[in-house]
C-alpha cells in the first residue's frame, strides 16, 4: 500500500533527519510506529503525505510515485492527522466539511450525497451534539472526534496519524481508539499512527515498527516476544511483559 524506498531528507543542510529509510506498509492493516523523541517518525508521516518532500528516495501509494501526482489526487489517496494541529477558526461541522476539499471541482458547492456523508462522519465519531461550536470552544477530546470526523470524511484508502491520543484522558483514548480501529475493519482502510504509548501500540496494531536515529530499528508483531529485546535496547529501559487471557501482549516498565 505504502512504499518508502531509499528516503533521506534534512530541514538544514548537512543535518540528516532521515537517512536511507526503506519501509512497506501492508494494505488493510493498522502499522503503529514508536521510537524515542525526536527520531524521525512525524517526519516520516509528513514525508509519506507529501507535505515534506525527501531529497533521496521515491514513496508509492499503490504503483503510483507520490512525487508525480498533484496534491489533490494525494489527498484522494491520503489523509492525516497531525500533532498538535492548529485551531481553525471554524465551526466543527464546517471542518469536516472541509474534508471533501480533494473531491471538489473549483465553484461547485457540496453535492447532497457529500452532506450524507459529513452527517454520516459526525454521527460515527460522535461530533453531532456539538457541530455548531467554534473549534475554539471544544475541549481537546472534542477536538480529537472533530479531525476523526474529517478524516472519515476524507474518506482516502491511507490514513497517517500522528500521536492521535495525546492529552487526551483514558476513557476518550480508547473511545479515539476504537473510532481508528474502526475506520480498519468495518471501512478497510489502511492505517499508520505515530504513537508512544506502547501498549496502545500493542493493543491495536498489526505491526509495530521502531524508529532510531532517522532509520528502522525493528519490526515485530504485537505477539512477538523479541519486543521486550527491542525496546530494552532502544529505550534503555528494563522492561517485563505479561500476557491477559485474550493473550494480549503488554510491557511494563521495571524499576
Ligand atoms: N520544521 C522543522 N525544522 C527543523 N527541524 C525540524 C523540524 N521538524 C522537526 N525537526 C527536527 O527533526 C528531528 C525529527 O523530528 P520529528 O518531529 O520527526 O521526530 P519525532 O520522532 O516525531 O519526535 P517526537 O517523538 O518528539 O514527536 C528532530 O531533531 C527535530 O528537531
Amino acid at each position: 500500500m505504502l512504499k518508502m524506498e531509499g528516503i533521506s531528507y534534512s530541514y538544514h543542510k548537512n543535518r540528516p533527519v532521515i537517512t536511507d529509510l526503506d519501509l512497506e506498509i501492508e494494505a488493510g492493516k493498522i502499522t503503529a510506529i514508536a521510537g524515542p523523541n525526536g527520531c524521525g517518525k512525524s517526519t516520516v508521516l509528513k514525508l509519506a503525505s507529501r507535505l515534506l518532500k525527501p531529497q533521496t528516495g521515491e514513496i508509492f501509494i499503490g504503483e503510483k510515485n507520490i512525487s508525480h501526482m498533484s496534491k489533490r489526487a494525494v489527498a484522494r489517496e491520503v489523509s492525516m492527522l497531525f500533532q498538535n494541529s492548529q485551531i481553525p477558526d471554524m465551526t466543527a461541522q464546517r471542518v469536516v466539511m472541509a474534508a471533501r476539499y480533494p473531491y471538489q471541482s473549483s465553484f461547485a458547492g457540496y453535492t447532497k450525497e457529500e452532506e450524507e456523508m459529513s452527517e454520516c462522519a459526525m454521527e460515527l465519531t460522535g461530533c453531532k451534539e456539538f457541530r455548531h461550536k467554534n473549534m475554539a470552544e471544544l475541549s481537546g477530546g472534542e477536538r480529537q472526534r472533530v479531525f476523526l470526523s474529517m478524516i472519515y470524511n476524507q474518506d482516502t484508502p491511507l490514513i497517517l496519524l500522528d500521536e492521535p491520543t495525546t492529552y487526551l484522558d483514558i476513557h476518550v483514548t480508547y473511545e479515539i481508539m476504537e473510532l481508528i480501529r474502526n475506520l480498519n475493519k468495518n471501512r478497510k482502510k489502511t492505517i499508520v499512527m505515530v504513537l508512544h504509548d506502547l501498549n496502545l501500540a500493542l493493543q491495536y496494531s498489526d505491526s509495530l515498527v521502531l524508529m532510531n536515529h532517522g532509520s528502522i530499528y525493528n519490526i515485530h508483531t504485537p505477539d512477538d516476544d523479541r519486543i521486550l529485546e527491542s525496546i530494552k535496547s532502544l529505550f534503555g529501559i528494563e522492561v517485563r511483559n505479561f500476557r491477559d487471557n485474550q493473550n494480549s501482549f503488554y510491557c511494563f516498565a521495571q524499576n
